[in-house]
């Protein structure tokens, strides 16, 4: 396949380089100051799963210099969206699919409005990844998984080839046969994850010690929980408790991307995550008061500088 990794950042760079290795044409599509770090510093992968040296990272700065692809890899922050629609509109226009494996939701009716319904196919990634000083992409958890799925049914073509390039790469991929539930029920566990260990800035372990603490992330989900549901989406009690049992389960140094990003004093997805969820409930008057507060402790570190 020939893809195109539109936020070559820990996501993007870990599976672009994941199905580079398994002999895929992959194009990182960058900014300026990423397009030097990968020419200086090459594409390295430091993963459980096998370390991984890219042999040529092929870079490019401008969709003009993409002919036609297959598939856009989309990886970026929630709150870099809008900056990167100029650039997928014509990678479209010539044919290309858009996979977007942000969290949350928010990005799905902006990128549907914007690209068009056929044009967006359903991803999320359940990974812990992030880039060190020298842009090169660090993995440290056991598990790497990609999970997509049509939202249009044109896409079923581009999903099932999606599903060959990763069964041949060093990944786990699957094509899911409702992957919009599957986003919700992401959004619902990264919104009591993410929330609690970056509003408290500790990793999940030293929150389970504190009952008080930890059953706030049970009370998200099951805050998220109705809101899938006010929306449609049937997300159970089930899946609640599956959920709360993984949040019990995770390793007790395991934290989020975004309590990582706090960690590093980059700028937080807070507003993407637990403000849309807050904007998504408002919608049909859908009162959420723990994850209103956990967005109001999290939102001063929002563009917090180091
Ligand atoms: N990291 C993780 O473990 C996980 C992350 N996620 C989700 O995946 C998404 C991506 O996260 P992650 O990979 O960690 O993010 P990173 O910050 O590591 O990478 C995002 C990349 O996007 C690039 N970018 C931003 N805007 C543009 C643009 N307009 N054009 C080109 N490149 C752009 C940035 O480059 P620049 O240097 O130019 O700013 C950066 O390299 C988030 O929604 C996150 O919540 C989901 C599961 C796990
Ligand atoms: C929960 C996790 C680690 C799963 O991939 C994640 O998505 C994140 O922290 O952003």
């Amino acid at each position: 396949m020939k893809i195109v990794v539109l936020g070559a950042g820990a996501l993007g760079a870990y599976y672009g380089a994941r199905w580079q290795e398994a002999g895929h044409d992959v194009i990182y599509l960058v900014r300026e100051r990423r397009a030097e770090q990968l020419r200086k510093n090459g594409l390295h992968l430091h993963s459980e799963k096998g370390n991984y040296k890219v042999p040529n990272v092929q870079i490019v700065e401008s969709p003009e210099q993409i002919e036609n692809a297959d598939l856009v890899f989309l990886s970026v922050k929630g709150y870099h969206l809008h900056g990167t629609i100029s650039w997928l509109k014509p990678l479209v226009q010539r044919g290309a699919k858009v996979l977007p494996v942000l969290n949350g939701m928010e990005h799905l009716p902006i990128l549907q409005e914007e690209l068009g319904e056929e044009a967006v196919i359903g991803g999320l990634a359940y990974i812990i990844a992030t880039l060190d000083e020298n842009g090169h992409v660090v993995h440290t958890s056991p598990f790497h998984d990609l999970v997509f799925g049509p939202l249009h049914t044109s896409q079923q073509p581009i999903c099932e080839e999606l599903g060959i390039a990763c069964n041949q790469a060093n990944m786990g991929g699957k094509q899911s046969p409702n992957i919009l539930e599957d986003i919700w029920n992401k959004y619902m566990f990264i919104t009591a994850f993410s929330g609690i260990t970056t509003a408290t800035n500790l990793p999940i372990g030293d929150i389970r010690k504190s009952p008080q603490t930890f059953i706030i992330t049970k009370r998200i989900l099951e805050e998220m929980r109705k809101l899938a549901n006010v929306h449609n989406i049937q997300i159970t009690e089930e899946h609640v408790e599956v959920a709360f049992e993984r949040l019990k389960g995770l390793d007790d140094e395991m934290t989020s991307s975004m309590h990582q990003d706090r960690r590093k004093g980059l700028p937080l997805e807070v507003e993407h995550l637990h403000g849309g969820a807050l904007r998504l409930g408002d919608e049909h008057n859908l009162d959420m008061p723990y994850t209103q507060t956990i967005h109001a402790m999290i939102k001063p570190y929002e563009a917090f500088q180091k």
